[in-house]
């Protein structure tokens, strides 16, 4: 099965704002830049994605994530990130209504192609199936198979209102990739151990040269 991978994207400007601690005002929307493409860039190189969209109104983002393929969908809800997710789902399905979709967070730095084809593969046994993050509190994706809702319910506390929504939640191990999403400096510290992508191992190093 080939999935479409809807990727969510806040404006720059007001992204990874708990990262605050770790990296300065005017190196932030660089970072979350640089996790956004690094993920993009794993999931169009994952075997089993046929496409990826991402939902942003970020200009710069729009342009940088459409250099790479990816397909970019305006966030017309302008509603926060479930709004926008299930914007974006609709307007994959509207395009193609047999689409396999899966919602991915765009902070997963470290991510690796075959780690994410394990994750969707599974998830292809599933009406609705979802994996935690590595804190074991969040969601990091969610996905849904042909003729099913995604019906997100990402933010804090996720990975337990996915479970109640009926979502199938996955036990794999060794998929850490695709778990280790960056909200705070200990996450980019995990992330980092991990290996992550070009861009974000260039802004990493921009911190530490600017003594962030
Ligand atoms: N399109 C869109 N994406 C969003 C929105 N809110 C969050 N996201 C994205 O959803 C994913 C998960 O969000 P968070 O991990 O909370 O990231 P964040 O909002 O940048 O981080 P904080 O500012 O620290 O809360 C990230 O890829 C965000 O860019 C939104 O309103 N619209
Ligand atoms: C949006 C989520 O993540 P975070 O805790 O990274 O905001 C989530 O886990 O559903």
């Amino acid at each position: 099965m080939q999935w479409t991978l809807v990727v969510p994207l806040k404006p720059l400007a007001r992204a990874k704002s708990r990262l605050s601690d770790t990296a300065a005002d005017g190196l932030r929307p660089g970072l979350a830049l640089a996790f956004a493409q690094d993920t993009v860039a794993a999931a169009l190189a994952c075997p089993v994605v046929r496409d990826v969209a991402v939902v942003t109104d970020d200009a710069l983002a729009g342009r940088e994530l459409a250099a790479l393929g990816a397909l970019i969908v305006p966030d017309e809800p302008g509603g926060g990130l479930n709004p926008a997710l299930a914007h974006g789902a609709a307007a994959v399905r509207a395009a193609r209504p047999e689409s396999a979709v899966a919602a991915l967070n765009a902070d997963l730095p470290a991510l690796r192609p075959l780690e994410l084809a394990r994750v969707l593969d599974e998830a292809t046994q599933f009406p609705r199936a979802f994996l935690p993050d590595a804190a074991a509190i969040g969601t990091t994706l969610l996905a849904a198979t042909a003729g099913r809702e995604l019906l997100p319910a990402f933010g804090t506390d996720s990975r337990a209102r996915h479970r109640t929504s009926g979502a199938v939640e996955l036990s794999l191990t060794d998929v850490d990739s695709v778990r280790q999403d960056v909200d705070t400096g200990d996450d980019l510290r995990a992330a980092l151990a991990l290996g992550v992508g070009p861009q974000t191992a260039a802004a990493a190093a921009r911190l530490l040269i600017k003594g962030q």
